[in-house]
């Protein structure tokens, strides 16, 4: 069965965080593509001031040389709250035949005990969980069925998150390589977060 990650997010902006979380589980557990979902709006925090396609266009840029990387638009079609169990069984019924891995953030992987239908949710895809700094993943601490569901990666630690990025555009200061050349290039053309050149 093909293998294949899904990475989800507000995205607002996609940074190096997200990419490199994402290499990293490609590469640990060979999923042969990952693809990068915009959340419509997300299930547990404030929506993004930046709109559903212009978070997608910024994934694009991010990801635009990268063949293994693909954007997903389906939870910005569907509207509404942006649900992983109800995107998953939507993919799922599109696609039956690949092996689902999810991949999230430490904070993510501690909160997966509040996700929607997580019983559901962790007997369709495997999660593969990443540290993050500010957040220590405790995987002692979760139910046994959610312990099962997830896989750890390595990663280079990145204190990166997008509300730096935002609070930084906001304060005048660079963000200059904590984003891609051509999302930094998009933010500019689109003048997102008050950026200015
Ligand atoms: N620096 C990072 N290292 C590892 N995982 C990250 C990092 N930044 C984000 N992630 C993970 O990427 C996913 C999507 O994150 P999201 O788009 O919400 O970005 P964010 O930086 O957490 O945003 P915000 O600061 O606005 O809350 C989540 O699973 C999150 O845990
Ligand atoms: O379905 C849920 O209850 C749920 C709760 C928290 C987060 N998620 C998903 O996890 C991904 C990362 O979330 P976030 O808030 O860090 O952007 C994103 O795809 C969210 O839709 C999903």
């Amino acid at each position: 069965m093909k293998k294949i990650g899904i990475m989800g997010g507000a995205f607002d902006p996609i940074h190096l965080g997200h990419l490199l979380a994402a290499e990293a589980a490609r590469e640990q557990y060979h999923l042969e593509e990952v693809w990068f979902m915009p959340s419509h709006i997300p299930p547990h925090k404030h929506q993004a001031g930046v709109s559903g396609e212009q978070r997608l266009e910024m994934v694009k840029a991010a990801i635009q040389s990268n063949t293994d990387f693909k954007p997903l638009d389906i939870e910005l079609q569907r509207g509404g709250v942006s649900y992983t169990v109800d995107t998953i069984r939507e993919i799922r019924s599109i696609h039956p035949d690949l092996e689902l891995y999810f991949i999230i953030g430490a904070d993510m992987v501690n909160y997966l005990p509040k996700w929607e239908g997580i019983e559901d949710l962790a007997g369709m895809v495997r999660f593969i969980g990443l540290q993050r700094p500010g957040s220590f993943l405790e995987l002692d601490a979760l139910p046994p069925f959610i312990q099962e569901s997830v896989l750890l990666a390595e990663m280079p630690l990145v204190d990166i998150s997008s509300s730096l990025i935002r609070s930084r555009l906001l304060a005048g200061q660079s963000v200059r390589y904590m984003v891609p050349d051509p999302v930094y290039e998009y933010m500019i053309r689109s003048g997102l977060y008050g950026i200015h050149a």
